[in-house]
């Protein structure tokens, strides 16, 4: 359900009743491509359903003739079938393509004049392209070309080809909004059109899903979509400036350009919670691409740690916990605990293997010979290098054995080198750490062989040392979403386990975890040479709810879209009986609206299913927890913690009161809260309010 209202409504209505009569040109031009669209698809149909009847055939001709054709045929059928079936893929993907097409086949043009030429040369821009007899009729938004259109106004303008840098001037920009094959609008171009169109983006309902941003991206984001260069980009926005809908972009943009060596399956992202990528799981499809694979931190660390040593999850941030227990996780979420560890780490790799001499019979190797393999071998995880020293010494003794005495297999040698090694497993390492650096108290095991969740990465760092981690070949681009969220020595045994380039995107505004003391300076440290964007503008939420919003974290440095709505509104309550009354008000005005989402968002999970429990007798709502796995429109009830990243039409942030929010921590939640309204915001408090709420209120 999408509805249309703009600040700019009446002007693009007006464009509207008037686009076929202005621009006869541009509706003649429609129909000749809806034409030759419905051709593509015939054909395609025509296409699958041919390979669709050739696989079936060539299926039913082994079954019934299996045991008769003789062994080569059958090879020569199967690599058919597999032929069909790859070629089959191919052109349901086509029609997929085209089909998507028809409803719009594209949204901008762009008249470029190159120089030395004497006439422009106008593209159309789309989500796919489309060629037909041999004309390219659409360029996909991902071309070079299409860069012009979200980089440049009517003027100069350039574009870098495969050939170089391509230069010229732009004649005409034109916006489309076309539906169902119909043409609703023609924008022609000038500087505010755009604008017009972003803020008839941002006033739609929300989607049950994210969607694309194509028709709209903006030039600082295209910036970032299209870095091919960047090993590491660090992307830093604030609320709502479109840093995952950019990631996203990123990730299409990333498979259009390396087609021939990068696919979906090569990516992964690093989201926060199966709630958020069931979120945004629409966008890549919507691109024409395959999803991409999720994961979490827990994810990472089950894997690794299969087998190997139990560990508690990760507990819920905001609930009370023993000082000592606070103490020890604080410590951990340090980059100086990462350096700490780093020296332990270089000192002990002079200490931790003491070579003697391996002899065995007349078979003999000095322990200096061994000494020195061991310490040149060091970008080797430990127990790696033992096995590369006792297949050399194997070797060696194969090599220098001139009586053809039964020389000790590698097995028998690896045995001997490990009885040099002073501490032999991870677990014993870590433990070792903690005593030679003097800090014993901040290692406690909550049960038999388990590691609380602020040891399990620092102890994965130690066992990469020790006996290596597994690392992910198939892996070439990593997104990390959240990035405040994650802690040094969480970044450095990524680094361990994706050796590959990486975009990570966040807001060091929106800190969820109070016991996490890093900063954007120190990311920036750790992937020292990494490119880093800032992005201030806010997209999401009026003008009114991010100067809301501004006022509640003391940050004027967000931009804001001049897209205006309701004032926020605070409803004071002096009982909790008074405030159920409110919120149920707040629902049945919300049931009565246009909007599809409202977020009720509370500080804890545990506040927010208490407020479930007492609501769902009387409304449909439904409850987001860390354990939810999807998505849904309607009345969502949950914490600050589970509402990142998502977003809602409106949204009823309850009991702001000060005995819940009063630090500086809490500023940052109630900014997170505020601030993924979109179009309201409303809230209520029981008593004396939240001193953190602006003045004017
Ligand atoms: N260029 C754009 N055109 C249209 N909509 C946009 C654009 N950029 C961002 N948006 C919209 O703004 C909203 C916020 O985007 P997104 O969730 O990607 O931001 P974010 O920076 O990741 O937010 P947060 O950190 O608050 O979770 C989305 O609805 C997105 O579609």
């Amino acid at each position: 359900m999408i509805q249309e209202k703009t600040i700019s409504k009446n002007e693009i209505k007006k464009q509207k009743v008037t686009s076929e009569a202005s621009f006869p040109d541009e509706a003649f031009h429609l129909v000749d491509i809806n034409g030759k669209l419905e051709d593509a698809i015939q054909k395609a149909n025509v296409s699958v359903e041919k390979y669709d009847g050739d696989y079936k055939k060539t299926k039913l001709y082994m079954v019934e003739n299996r045991g008769e054709i003789d062994p080569h045929e059958m090879f020569q059928n199967e690599l058919l079938l597999k032929q069909i079936d790859q070629i089959g893929a191919f052109s349901v993907t086509i029609l997929d393509k085209l089909m998507k097409l028809q409803d719009s086949p594209y949204f901008a043009r762009i008249d470029f004049r190159e120089e030395n030429e004497k006439q422009a040369m106008a593209t159309y821009i789309g989500k796919f392209s489309f060629t037909y007899d041999n004309e390219l009729l659409i360029s996909d938004w991902r071309s070079p070309v299409a860069s012009m259109f979200y980089d440049f106004d009517v003027g100069p303008a350039s574009y870098d080809a495969p050939i170089g840098k391509v230069s010229g001037s732009l004649k005409r920009k034109r916006q489309f909004k076309i539906k169902n094959g119909e043409l609703n609008y023609v924008l022609e171009s000038s500087t505010n059109i755009q604008d017009d169109i972003l803020q008839q983006e941002l006033s739609h309902t929300s989607d049950e899903k994210m969607k694309s941003i194509i028709t709209t991206i903006q030039k600082e984001q295209n910036l970032i979509i299209r870095n091919e260069n960047a090993q590491t980009l660090i992307i830093q926005g604030v609320a709502g400036s479109g840093k995952t809908s950019v990631a996203l972009h990123r990730i299409a943009f990333l498979l259009y350009r390396f087609k021939d060596r990068l696919s979906a399956q090569n990516i992964v992202i690093l989201s926060p919670n199966k709630v958020f990528g069931d979120y945004i799981s629409n966008v890549l499809p919507e691109l024409g691409e395959e999803p991409i694979y999720e994961l979490s931190f827990s994810d990472i660390a089950r894997v690794q740690l299969e087998g190997v040593i139990d560990f508690e999850e990760e507990k819920n941030p905001l609930e009370t916990y023993d000082k000592q227990w606070v103490k020890r996780a604080c410590y951990k979420t340090t980059l100086e605990f990462v350096q700490t560890m780093d020296s332990y780490l270089e000192q002990v790799n002079e200490t931790i293997f003491e070579a003697t001499d391996f002899s065995v019979k007349e078979f003999f190797v000095a322990k200096e010979w061994i000494e020195k393999r061991f310490h040149s071998c060091k970008d080797y995880p430990i127990k790696q290098r033992l096995q590369i020293i006792a297949d050399n010494i194997y070797h060696r003794l194969e090599a220098d054995n001139p009586m053809d005495e039964p020389v000790p297999k590698p097995k028998t040698v690896l045995k001997s080198l490990n009885s040099m090694l002073q501490i032999k497993s991870t677990l014993a390492l870590y433990k070792d750490f903690y005593i030679r650096m003097g800090i014993k108290d901040l290692f406690v095991m909550p049960a038999k062989n388990t590691l609380e969740w602020s040891d399990v990465y620092p102890f994965l760092y130690f066992h990469a040392r020790l006996q290596g981690l597994k690392q992910s070949k198939l892996i070439r681009h990593l997104v990390v979403d959240e990035m405040q969220d994650y802690t040094p020595i969480q970044y450095a045994v990524l680094n361990i386990i994706f050796a590959c380039p990486k975009t990570i995107l966040g807001d060091y505004g929106q800190l969820i975890n109070p016991n996490h003391q890093h900063t954007l300076k120190q990311l920036c440290q750790i992937y020292h040479g990494a490119e880093l964007i800032l992005l201030n503008k806010s997209y999401r939420s009026t003008y009114e709810i991010i100067n809301f919003a501004k006022q509640v974290q003391n940050n004027s440095s967000i931009d804001v879209i001049e897209r205006h709505g309701e004032k926020p509104s605070i409803f004071y309550c002096q009982t909790k009986q008074e405030e159920t009354k409110q919120i149920k008000k707040q629902i049945k005005s919300f049931k009565q609206s246009k909007y599809a989402t409202l977020g009720i968002i509370l500080k804890t999970n545990d506040n927010a299913k208490m407020l479930y429990d007492e609501l769902s007798k009387d409304y449909e709502v439904s409850l987001i927890t860390p354990d939810s796995t999807a998505f849904q429109n309607g009345i969502i009830i949950t914490s600050i913690q589970m509402s990142k990243g998502l977003e809602f039409d409106e949204v009823l942030i309850v009991s702001v009161n000060q005995n819940e929010y009063h630090t500086s921590f809490d500023r940052s939640l109630l900014y997170i809260a505020c601030t993924r309204a979109m179009h309201l915001l409303n809230l209520t408090c029981v008593g004396e309010p939240s001193s953190l709420l602006p003045d004017s209120m």
